[in-house]
């Protein structure tokens, strides 16, 4: 199976510290630890906390770092991103958010009328399909209790062919604002999303919006968080109305009424006399809440059993302890669109998800040859450290955005790359407002900035200029591609094609680029259809190609299913310098990654030949044997081999390893694996039927089944081979009302029918182009 499936973390705890390495600084700062006030074991200790609890205590001591100018400034900026299931509503939410925080002057919808859009999707394309591609980072201020609070702000992609903008913005998030629809609950990418939150450790508030659609029901949505993503999660409010009379929120914390006057919701009327109906399912709300609480937080558990009533500052105490805790959600409800319960999400992300310092942030010091975790320092003083999380071409040329991790980052400094060692000058400092910026000269610890004309990919990290500060923080994850397509320009190429290419690729690390020598051809691969068709899009708009692209193909999978010996010799002895080498040994199937090993006695391969092998294994997995993807499963052991004084070279242990590989590859009964897709329909139940019927004649195995009382969703396991033209077929028989969301599962066999065809296939192609 993938890395990718294993490695996700079961539990709501440890994923961040294995993501984000951790402690030490010291000495080569030039800082002593005195200097910072802090005892030595908060930066040497290697050990990674396991539960949140140790996490806050290593946090305490380097917080001790922060004067109270530094530690005030911190507690009013929260670094927060928008995530949810596709056409959830985030953009329509994010775009309420900056209208009553003042940083736009009016509400603009996703698809509306006006034909302007929403301020967070500014590419064309985006506005033209209403769907966000990128990921839009934006700042805003909110003002809670007389102080101002600063947010930065991402509103992110939830259609999963543009997955990694979500693993991007989750990875510098301290928190993040998990939105679920009130008709259709946790769905197929409610429940990725809360993977990649626990991947990076992200507490999350979370928000049911569309209570104003028929058929909402904020508290059947509660449950399945309960049930379907394991979080205990629990009410904060209660709507005041349903449907088109939904008039606000009951605070039932306070027990304070919240009502949205004014023409777009702007005036956030309190009243402390709730509506007479409500009061009981306040009350009962509220145990609900208590109850949740007292199970997740020890405080809570005390007063709790000891028959108390908490207080409200006692509650709210527990809800910020539990909710950065990772153990709970508070639920606030409300609609985006009907511009209701907006505001208290704003106050909740103020009172519930962690400012910058409240975050343990680790990198891996590498600059003493032996990499160490190390704790990042939440402080300006301490030596800079960012990472570049994301790379756009923008009017003025490459942006990178970079968030600050330690340290601070100035205009007219220099900052080192650490990959190449090469210093950069930061000749220009912005803070986004989507596509807009506007300069800064300085940016603090916690920020989230961009800068211009940076050469780097994304996912780098940037240091001070002063060489011996050398910290890499652990970059994003990257999830396989599963479909590829050729790519040929129409007309002759002037270096845009590849110019583009590079540029994509360096963007977004799940677009992928390769050469077919034999087929000549470019195949570029990816998460989905829409994924390369906005590539193939954006290489027409941006850089005036147009190409012709091939038939989309899965990205299918070469494996072995029995071990196997070799012994193979390379041999080119006639005329001129000849080569030799003769390797030996085993093949077997493995689960996951691919793996070299050898183990070589007396020196009959010696090291430089062996190192030339396991190049040799590697230029083998890219193209397989049978129809040229990539292996998988496959584990290849050298133990003997033989070589010739004159004609062995490097080069010949290469070629031989090539040659072993393909022998015993073919075997050891290899097979063709295809990707099996999660895919989850939703319909109206009447065409409940129809859609079986089509998933059935696809070969899908349907693993659940819910009614909803308008709608059913089914969630079923199909071959992607089986997926290509289903949204036609989806369309036709619901008249246009189903909706169908999929994602990447795992690799399984395919049928041996189609792996003849398959086979069948590639020798054709491969001999037309001879
Ligand atoms: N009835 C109703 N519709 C809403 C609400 N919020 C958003 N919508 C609609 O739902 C659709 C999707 O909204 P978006 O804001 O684009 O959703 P999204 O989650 O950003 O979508 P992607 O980024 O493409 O995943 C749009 O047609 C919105 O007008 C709401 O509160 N009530």
């Amino acid at each position: 199976m993938l890395k990718l499936w294993r490695s996700i973390p079961g539990t709501f705890g440890a994923a961040r510290l294995s993501q984000r390495p951790h402690i030490s600084l010291k000495g080569r700062y030039g800082l002593s630890t005195r200097q910072f006030g802090v005892s030595r074991r908060a930066f040497e200790e290697a050990s990674i906390p396991q539960t949140y609890e140790q996490e806050k205590e290593v946090l305490d001591e380097l917080n001790k770092t922060l004067d109270g100018e530094e530690s005030a400034g911190l507690s009013k900026l929260r670094n927060i991103g928008i995530s949810a299931h596709i056409d959830s509503g985030k953009t329509t939410f994010t775009e309420r958010v900056l209208y009553y925080t003042g940083r736009i002057k009016a509400i603009h919808e996703v698809r509306g009328r006006d034909n302007v859009g929403a301020k967070m999707d500014h590419m064309e394309l985006e506005r033209e399909k209403g769907i966000t591609i990128q990921s839009a980072a934006t700042y805003c201020s909110w003002d809670k209790g007389g102080e101002s609070y600063h947010f930065n702000l991402i509103d992110t992609p939830g259609h999963i062919d543009f997955t990694i903008e979500v693993e991007r913005a989750l990875r510098v998030l301290d928190g993040a604002v998990l939105v679920v629809c009130a008709v259709s609950g946790v769905q197929s990418q409610t429940v990725t999303v809360d993977r990649q939150m626990r991947r990076y450790n992200v507490p999350r508030v979370t928000f049911i919006n569309k209570l104003d659609r028929m058929g909402a029901d904020p508290f059947r949505a509660i449950q399945q968080i309960n049930q379907k993503l394991k979080t205990p999660a629990a009410a904060i409010q209660v709507p005041i109305g349903t449907e088109s009379d939904l008039q606000g929120v009951v605070n039932i914390i306070d027990r304070v009424a919240l009502y949205n006057e004014g023409e777009q919701g702007e005036k956030l009327r309190a009243d402390p006399e709730i509506p007479a109906s409500l009061k009981d399912l306040v009350e009962e709300k509220r145990a609900a809440l208590i109850e949740t609480l007292a199970d997740v937080d020890e405080e809570m558990a005390d007063i709790y059993l000891e028959g108390n009533e908490p207080t409200t500052d006692q509650i709210k105490a527990a809800i910020r302890r539990a909710t950065i805790g990772r153990k709970f959600t508070p639920v606030l409800m409300g609609s985006a669109l009907a511009n209701r319960g907006i505001q208290p999400v704003l106050d909740a992300v103020v009172d519930f998800l962690p400012q910058p310092n409240e975050v343990l942030n680790t990198g891996l010091d590498v600059s003493t040859g032996v990499e160490k975790r190390v704790n990042l320092l939440p402080t300006s003083r301490a030596p800079f450290v960012g990472l570049a999380f994301k790379l756009e071409e923008g009017k003025y040329g490459q942006l990178t955005y970079i968030r600050v991790y330690q340290g601070k980052l100035k205009k007219g400094t220099y900052m080192k790359h650490l990959n190449s060692g090469k210093k950069v000058k930061v000749s220009r400092l912005v803070r986004m407002h989507s596509n807009e910026m506007e300069d800064v000269a300085e940016v603090g610890v916690g920020e989230i900035c961009a800068t211009f004309g940076i050469d780097c990919s994304s996912g780098d990290t940037f240091v001070g200029q002063n060489s011996d500060q050398e910290i890499a923080m652990s970059s994003m994850f990257v999830p396989e591609a599963v479909i590829s397509l050729s790519l040929t320009p129409k007309t002759k190429d002037n270096g845009a094609f590849s110019k583009a290419l590079n540029r994509f690729q360096k963007e977004d690390p799940t677009f992928r680029v390769k050469y077919d020598p034999e087929l000549k051809e470019t195949i570029i691969s990816g998460m989905g259809e829409l994924h390369l068709e906005i590539y193939v899009e954006r290489m027409k708009r941006e850089y005036g190609v147009d190409c012709v692209t091939g038939k989309p193909q899965v990205a299918y999978r070469e494996a072995i299913t029995t071990p196997t010996t070799f012994d193979y010799t390379h041999k080119k002895q006639s005329g001129g310098a000849g080569q030799y080498g003769r390797v030996m040994g085993e093949m077997t199937p493995i689960e996951g990654e691919n793996k070299f090993t050898q183990h070589i006695v007396g020196g009959k391969i010696p090291e430089k030949y062996l190192l030339a092998c396991a190049k040799g294994f590697e230029d083998s997995l890219e193209k397989g044997p049978l129809i040229g993807h990539r292996v998988l499963g496959v584990q290849m052991h050298i133990n003997d081999g033989q070589t010739h004084v004159v004609d062995s070279s490097e080069l010949s242990f290469r070629t031989a390893a090539q040659g072993a590989f393909k022998q015993a590859f073919l075997n050891a009964n290899p097979v063709i694996l295809e990707p099996i897709m999660s895919v989850e329909v939703s319909a109206p139940n009447e065409f409940q039927g129809g859609v079986m019927g089509l998933i059935n004649k696809l070969g899908g195995m349907i693993l659940d089944t819910v009614n909803g009382p308008d709608e059913f969703t089914v969630t079923a396991e199909c071959s992607l081979n089986g997926m290509f033209g289903f949204s036609t077929s989806l369309r036709a028989s619901t008249q246009g009302k189903g909706e169908f969301s999929m994602e990447f599962k795992k690799y399984a066999q395919c049928a041996p029918q189609l792996q003849r065809q398959l086979i069948d296939e590639f020798t054709k192609k491969n001999q037309a182009k001879k």
